[in-house]
């Protein structure tokens, strides 16, 4: 039985200010909800970990560097996220690959990287717009997860999420249909790889445009185990409202 998921994703967004959002998040939890993350700027990660205290809310990194420490002025290592308190890291984001060019094999040393240090590497695929119009989606969705993933993938080690590039921020969705066909391809292939029971018990999330309205019935999607959330994770009711459309 996989254990849903509902991760928030700051992005570049968020301060002192922001760390409020926390504690009324922590106030609206159901009684049993699911899993949760939140990938604050690394700068948040320690003092949201004051702010959470008790409550069940993971953290998470947004990136981190494929090397443990040295020379590499702006970096975070997956050592450093760990230090601060994070057990996830999400790899491989589109706004990563298209900003700082990070290639399939860049994300797969990051995850190898992230492994080392214990972190769960939430990796992230998905097709752009111009690709899903040429009927090219499952084609980049499967090679993202051939040469991004590394060999030892485990339920413990592993999420991926499925983001389409155009869904992102836009308010634009996938068909509920489209978005089963992408999850069900997803389990398939990393069964093929890694074997049904890896496979079967690594979450699957849908990430591009999850609100308060839509979430049930992406929810509802078959293997769809949760979402990774931008925008709407940033305010507490509507990241709260879509945690418990998952419960
Ligand atoms: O990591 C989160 C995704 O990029 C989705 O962002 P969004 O919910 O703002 O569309």
């Amino acid at each position: 039985m996989r254990r849903k998921l509902a991760a928030g994703n700051w992005k570049m967004n968020g301060g002192s200010a922001e760390l409020t959002e926390i504690r009324h998040l922590t106030g609206v939890l159901p009684d049993s909800p699911p899993d949760i993350l939140i990938c604050p700027p690394a700068t948040l990660i320690d003092r949201m970990r004051s702010q959470i205290g008790d409550a069940p809310v993971a953290l998470g990194g947004q990136d981190c560097h494929n090397k443990k420490s040295g020379a590499h002025t702006g970096d975070i290592s997956a050592a450093m996220l760990r230090d601060a308190g994070a057990s996830y890291v999400i790899l491989g984001h589109s706004e990563r690959r298209a900003d700082h060019g990070e290639t399939d094999a860049i994300v797969k040393a990051k995850t190898e990287a992230a492994w080392a240090e214990g972190l769960t590497a939430i990796v992230c695929v998905g097709e752009t717009e111009t690709q899903r119009d040429a009927g090219q989606a499952l084609e980049v969705v499967g090679a993202q997860l051939a040469d991004s993933i590394p060999a030892d993938a485990t339920v413990e080690n592993l999420v991926v999420a499925y983001e389409p590039v155009w869904a992102i921020g836009t308010g634009r969705t996938p068909s509920l249909e489209e978005i089963a066909q992408v999850h069900d391809f997803m389990r398939g292939a990393l069964a093929a790889r890694f074997g049904a029971d890896a496979a079967g018990g690594v979450r699957l999330l849908y990430g591009g445009s999850v609100k308060p309205g839509n979430a049930t019935e992406i929810f509802a999607v078959s293997n769809v185990d949760g979402a990774l959330v931008g925008g709407a994770s940033l305010k507490a009711s509507d990241f709260g409202a879509i945690i418990a459309a998952l419960a």
